[in-house]
């Protein structure tokens, strides 16, 4: 039996196009326990995910966490569920799709675009093997985190090259790190902000809350923390707000060790009993909405901060198809193509949607 995935046939090995491959980290086939459990067997089998040695960690996994959570899990998922399906896999299909459009007016399809999940469907794998088989001898993986963490960004990267690592003709690889700092990205979030104050009216304080880690990683060199530090400076600068006016908050606590801190549930319920009357929460680690936005934040943290003694919070929404945003995405994929394309690929502009000026 072959060891390796042979070639494509000869038509696509004689192309030589782009494969741009943007990856989140999934989701469940259906809000059901039984479409979690698989996702969450997956997920949390990840040792870049759980890092407690196999051995140990494995019975507890299948023995307690798979036996509780899959129930509880599919009714928050149920409860932010839409029409065509999860929040997360349906932004990072609207996302993909219009990065295609805007690459395809200066590339044609000279330059493809993907997008695969982490966990679940659509596999890196499958989507691998489709951009492959339309002769994309070089590949650019994009993982949709602005901050990079071993957990998010390099679980994403390493199933990539663990792919490649059965392949026979391997298309060149490139990788987008972060993108934490990247001016059009931090315009597209201070713009969603300020658009959303102009609507919905503007709260006394703001929250920017990231996903959690635990603390240990960032202890052990994870630059996590740093660049969510970072991000939530650019942010808090480029809308002119002063350090009493916001609070930078970690979500999502997973188990007994210690997580990033503050905790956004305690921030918040703090916030509540000072008597704040309105705040506004935005997740500028998540560029599009999902179950740790819409339900954990918008619902729960929602009922934390009424409960606590708030007035009222209003959740601004991700990113998700944002025109700003997929122009920044476009450029940050532009300028990691810098270099790859051969002269003859080269548009004859140069791409002016990127950088947008600073205020
Ligand atoms: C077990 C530890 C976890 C680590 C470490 C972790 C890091 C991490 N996660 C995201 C982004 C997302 N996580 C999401 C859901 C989610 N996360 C964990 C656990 C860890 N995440 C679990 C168990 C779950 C599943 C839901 C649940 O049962 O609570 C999601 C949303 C997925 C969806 O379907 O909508 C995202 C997105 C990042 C960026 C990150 C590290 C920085
Ligand atoms: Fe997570
Ligand atoms: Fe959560």
């Amino acid at each position: 039996m072959a060891r390796f995935i042979d070639a494509p046939p000869a038509a696509a090995a004689a192309s030589s196009r782009i494969g741009v491959l943007l990856v989140n980290l999934g989701t469940p086939d259906a809000p059901t326990a039984a479409a979690v459990k698989p996702y969450l067997r997956q997920f949390l089998s990840d040792r870049r995910v759980v890092e407690i040695p196999a051995l140990l960690w494995q019975p507890i996994l299948r023995g307690i966490v798979l036996m509780v959570r899959p129930a509880k899990s599919a009714r928050k998922y149920a409860a932010i569920w839409g029409k065509e399906g999860s929040p997360l896999r349906v932004w990072t299909e609207k996302q993909a799709k219009l990065v295609k459009g805007f690459l395809g007016e200066r590339h044609g399809n000279q330059v493809l675009v993907a997008y695969a999940m982490r966990y679940g469907q659509p596999s890196i794998p499958a989507a691998m093997a489709r951009l492959r088989e339309q002769g994309c001898d070089r590949l650019l993986l994009v993982p949709l985190y602005p901050q990079y963490s071993a957990s998010s960004t390099a679980t994403a990267c390493d199933t990539v090259f663990a792919e490649l690592s059965r392949y026979r003709d391997q298309p060149a690889v490139r990788t987008i790190r972060d993108f934490h700092d990247h001016p059009g990205y931090i315009d597209a979030l201070a713009n969603r902000i300020r658009q959303h104050w102009m609507v919905e009216g503007r709260g006394e304080h703001l929250v920017m809350s990231f996903h959690g880690v635990p603390r240990f990683t960032v202890d052990k060199g994870d630059p996590y923390q740093r660049q969510c530090q970072e991000t939530a400076r650019l942010l808090a600068a480029a809308l002119g707000l002063t350090e009493d006016r916001y609070t930078l908050a970690f979500q999502s606590r997973f188990g007994r060790t210690e997580w990033l801190k503050p905790y956004t549930s305690e921030t918040l319920a703090k916030l509540g009993k000072q008597g704040v009357k309105a705040v506004d929460v935005v997740c500028p680690g998540f560029v599009a909405d999902c179950l740790e936005t819409l339900e954990e934040i918008a619902l729960e943290g929602k009922q934390t901060f009424l409960q606590a003694g708030g007035g009222t919070l209003r959740y601004i929404p991700a990113l998700n198809d944002d025109n700003r945003w997929v122009h920044a995405l476009t450029s940050i994929v532009e300028q990691a193509l810098q270099g790859w394309l051969t002269p003859s690929e080269r548009p004859a502009a140069p791409d002016t949607r990127v950088v947008p000026p600073q205020p």
